[in-house]
């Protein structure tokens, strides 16, 4: 592509020499990924300047720079306000505009856009869908996989893939939008056809201010909602009506609203006559007058929260409910959400991806409810996270369960210990033990279990490594609850 052609996607900019004519083969952000012809973006980040790699992208064969400020290059740099919105505009047209083709659900929210991702994906595929999808655990282009960093990737890993999708007969997908990408213009340019909002409560303020910075960030998912020019599919914006902050996002979009919950009795789509218990939840969908009675394997009230979140979006989406229903019928959950081990032991194993506070609190209630013996929790909270998190999370522990053993997660550049000293300040409790190594706290709670009992190992769910400093290690939270079941056994 000529970059006269990209340019219009830049906004105002101005110019370090001529740029017209110049071939853009590809763009990139990565120095140590440029490739000769491709166009070099220079992003201001969080731990390095971006500008900085400039040289070594040239050398790499870069044609040209987009920077936030004028360099002194021996290739023609184009000087725009943020490099970062820059690159997402040009990253759409680059490849064509690909969500234009797709008909893309954008799921936002504190906890469960994974989960409803997932059962979106199930539902769709039951449908005989060729589907995508971008979220924390992987993205998915059909039956292939293929690791992400972030549950929001960047704006040219996602344009490059919507590309991929549309190119593979892929014309629906579905994606989780994080509050980050939101914010830093990571989705600018993805046209989103359902936007879907499943709850709020106290994430990441480490890097949002307050709550109502957090919420605003969430909102833009709303308020750009059918702001592109995919007319192909009709635009909704999905709605937990139960959730205190419903009323602001449910003015914050100019598309039609189609709410759903459990308590509100506006709602347009609710579940009545639920029964939970060790084996799952039973429950009728009520959609304009109409019934439909569901019997999940998902267990706990959020999950019907999340089955109710994805049956609405599908059911705008045109997906009849006898599809949707037998999916939901069918479905055994997602990788590390509430996911029971079994090492054929005589108690209960459960590992979770509970790393907030209001996530924490759900599984152990959930867990609560159908117990018959002690509740056991291992639990830790990441480093260079959210830090207020941690005191709460802590109180939910020792107050939810019998015993809580507090270890590390992911403590990242931290000292592990200071983590633990900030979840147990201000607790006033004796039930809890510190073993800051995960690996001997998991075999403690499998060695301390009795008949009846559960065991809930949270914050890590599907993740298969531990993040140490500047080191990655293998872990595995349910590999390591295995087989200290089996040495149990011996
Ligand atoms: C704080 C944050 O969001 N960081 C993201 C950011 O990294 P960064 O700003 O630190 O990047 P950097 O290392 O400073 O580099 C700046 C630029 O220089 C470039 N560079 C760097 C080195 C070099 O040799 N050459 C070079 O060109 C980099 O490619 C980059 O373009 O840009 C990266 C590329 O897009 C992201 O992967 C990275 O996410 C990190 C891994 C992260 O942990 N982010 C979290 C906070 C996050 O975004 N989480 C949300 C929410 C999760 C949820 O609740 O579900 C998410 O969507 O994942
Ligand atoms: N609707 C819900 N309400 C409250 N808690 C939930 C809900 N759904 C899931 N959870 C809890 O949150 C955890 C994470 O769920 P999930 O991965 O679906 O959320 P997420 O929003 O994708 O999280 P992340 O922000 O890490 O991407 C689950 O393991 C469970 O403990
Ligand atoms: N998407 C979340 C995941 C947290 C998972 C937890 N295991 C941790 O590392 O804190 C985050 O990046 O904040
Ligand atoms: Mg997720």
């Amino acid at each position: 592509m000529i970059l006269r052609e990209l340019a219009d996607a830049f906004g105002k900019f101005t110019k370090q020499r001529n740029t017209d004519d110049i071939e853009v083969k590809g763009l990139e952000i990565d120095s140590r990924s440029v490739k000769p012809g491709d166009l070099f973006f220079c992003i201001s980040g969080f731990t390095v300047d971006g500008h900085l790699f400039a040289e070594d992208a040239i050398n790499s064969g870069a044609v040209a720079i987009v920077a936030e400020k004028e360099l002194d290059v021996s290739v023609p740099v184009i000087v725009v306000r943020s490099t970062t919105k820059a690159l997402a505009l040009a990253a759409n047209v680059f490849y064509d505009n690909p969500t234009s083709k797709l008909q893309l659900f954008g799921v936002t929210g504190t906890n469960g856009k994974t989960t409803v991702t997932y059962l979106l994906n199930e539902i769709f595929n039951h449908y005989q869908k060729k589907t995508g999808l971008i979220g924390t655990i992987q993205m998915k282009i059909g039956e292939k996989t293929f690791d992400v960093k972030n549950t929001t990737p960047d704006a040219l890993f996602l344009q490059k893939n919507f590309r991929k999708m549309v190119d593979n007969q892929v014309n629906v997908a579905f994606m989780e939008v994080s509050s980050h990408a939101l914010d830093l213009g990571r989705t600018h340019g993805c046209e989103f056809d359902i936007a879907i909002f499943t709850n709020l409560s106290q994430d990441h303020l480490d890097y949002h201010k307050n709550m109502e910075d957090y919420l605003h960030a969430k909102s833009l998912l709303f308020s750009q909602l059918g702001s592109g020019i995919n007319r192909e599919y009709p635009k909704f914006a999905v709605i937990n009506e139960d959730d205190p902050v419903s009323q602001y996002l449910i003015k914050s979009t100019a598309q039609q609203v189609v709410t759903y919950g459990i308590n509100s009795k506006k709602a347009n789509v609710t579940a009545t006559d639920i029964i939970l218990d060790a084996n799952g939840s039973r429950f009728t969908i009520n959609v304009n007058g109409d019934k439909w009675h569901v019997a999940s394997k998902l267990m706990g009230r959020f999950s019907i929260y999340n089955m109710l979140a994805a049956t609405t979006a599908a059911f705008c989406a045109g997906v009849p409910i006898n599809v949707i229903k037998s999916a939901l019928e069918k479905t055994e959950g997602v990788r590390g959400r509430f996911e029971p081990v079994d090492g054929g032991q005589p108690f209960g194993v459960i590992v979770d991806y509970a790393h907030t506070p209001d996530s924490l609190e759900n599984v152990l209630t959930t867990v609560r409810s159908f117990v018959k013996g002690k509740v056991y929790v291992v639990v830790g909270c990441g480093g260079d996270r959210d830090r207020t998190k941690r005191p709460l999370m802590a109180k939910i522990a020792v107050d939810q369960a019998d015993l809580a053993i507090f270890t590390s997660d992911n403590p990242r550049s931290e000292d592990p210990n200071q983590i633990i000293n900030d979840m147990v300040e201000g607790i006033d409790k004796e039930n809890y033990q510190v073993i800051l190594n995960r690996k001997e706290a998991i075999t403690k709670s499998i060695q301390l279990a009795k008949n009846e009992d559960v065991v809930l190992i949270a914050g890590k769910g599907h993740e298969t490594y531990q993040i140490i400093g500047e080191d990655t290690f293998e872990f595995d939270d349910k590999q390591v609850a295995l087989e200290a079941i089996q040495a149990r056994k011996n």
